[in-house]
């Protein structure tokens, strides 16, 4: 195993706050690695330094073992680090097929569209994202809605379509942020097999931030666990569950089963 994204020593500081104090932390390729803890942890501080979203004030981070520190979240991509985001406005009025295939064909969206006007090249790259965009939706399980426009489909559905967006630009290492909320569990149990499969078969590296706790547990190890800006711990999920100082910072102490 070899390390996909290091963060070493990265403080991020809002004014007076320190959202993230001196953490370090690593996520090893090929594993689904979690990021858990109570609200003000400075999770999501730490995933938008990770994803490109702003820089940290100080400390390194490493994609690969290269110094990405800084970058923005469009030069990640061209790296191999993608984040689910939720589907823009203007997407919602095109079809779930349509919404994978503007991903593809060309680098980036907008390409898509001028592409339209060479017509020599946009059928042969039109059959190719249209191909790819069908199978990642039968992976999806999505083929049934595939001409449905993105904004009519479920909550969970729309969670799947943004997955598929990101597997069609196929990245080394995915982020997920927080994607089990508001979703059902049949479609979100259908997610996570989803990310099991990418895992497995693929080899597909994720970073998870969540807060359902069945989820983290089904699909993550290690799991890293912040509290206060630092990271506190990190290993299973079962030993995590059963360890002291995070079941103090997220109960204050309360029984230990509570921490599930
Ligand atoms: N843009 C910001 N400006 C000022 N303070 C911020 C900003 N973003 C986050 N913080 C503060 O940094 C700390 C960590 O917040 P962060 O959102 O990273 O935690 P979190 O672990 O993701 O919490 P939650 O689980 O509630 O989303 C909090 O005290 C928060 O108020």
């Amino acid at each position: 195993m070899n390390t996909l994204i290091e963060v070493r020593n990265v403080t991020k500081r809002f004014g007076s706050v320190v959202a993230v104090d001196n953490c370090s932390l690593k996520v090893e390729r090929g594993t689904i690695t979690g990021l858990i803890g109570p609200n003000g942890a400075g999770k999501t501080t730490m995933f938008n330094m990770v994803a490109g979203a702003f820089a940290p004030t100080s400390g390194t981070i490493l994609l690969d073992g290269e110094d990405v520190t800084g970058l923005a979240a469009h030069e990640l991509y061209e790296h191999g680090l993608s984040r689910t985001f939720q589907i823009a406005q203007e997407f919602t009025h095109l079809t779930a097929l349509e919404n994978l295939m503007v991903v593809t064909a060309g680098k980036g969206e907008e390409s898509f569209f001028d592409a339209c006007f060479r017509r020599s090249k946009i059928h042969a790259d039109e059959l190719a994202a249209r191909r790819k965009a069908e199978e990642i939706l039968q992976i999806l399980r999505l083929t049934h809605v595939k001409n449905e426009q993105a904004g009519n489909l479920s909550g969970g559905q729309k969670k799947l379509l943004e997955l598929g967006r990101v597997m069609m630009a196929e990245p080394s290492v995915v982020l997920l942020d927080e994607v089990a909320a508001g979703v059902n569990r049949t479609l979100l149990n259908d997610l996570a097999s989803v990310v099991e499969s990418l895992n497995r078969e693929k080899g597909l590296t994720f970073f998870v931030i969540e807060h359902d706790m069945d989820l983290i547990a089904r699909l993550c190890d290690p799991v890293i666990v912040m509290a206060a800006g630092k990271v506190m711990v990190q290993g299973p999920m079962a030993d995590i569950r059963r360890n002291p100082e995070v079941i103090e910072a997220y109960f204050g102490g309360a029984p230990a089963e509570r921490a599930s």
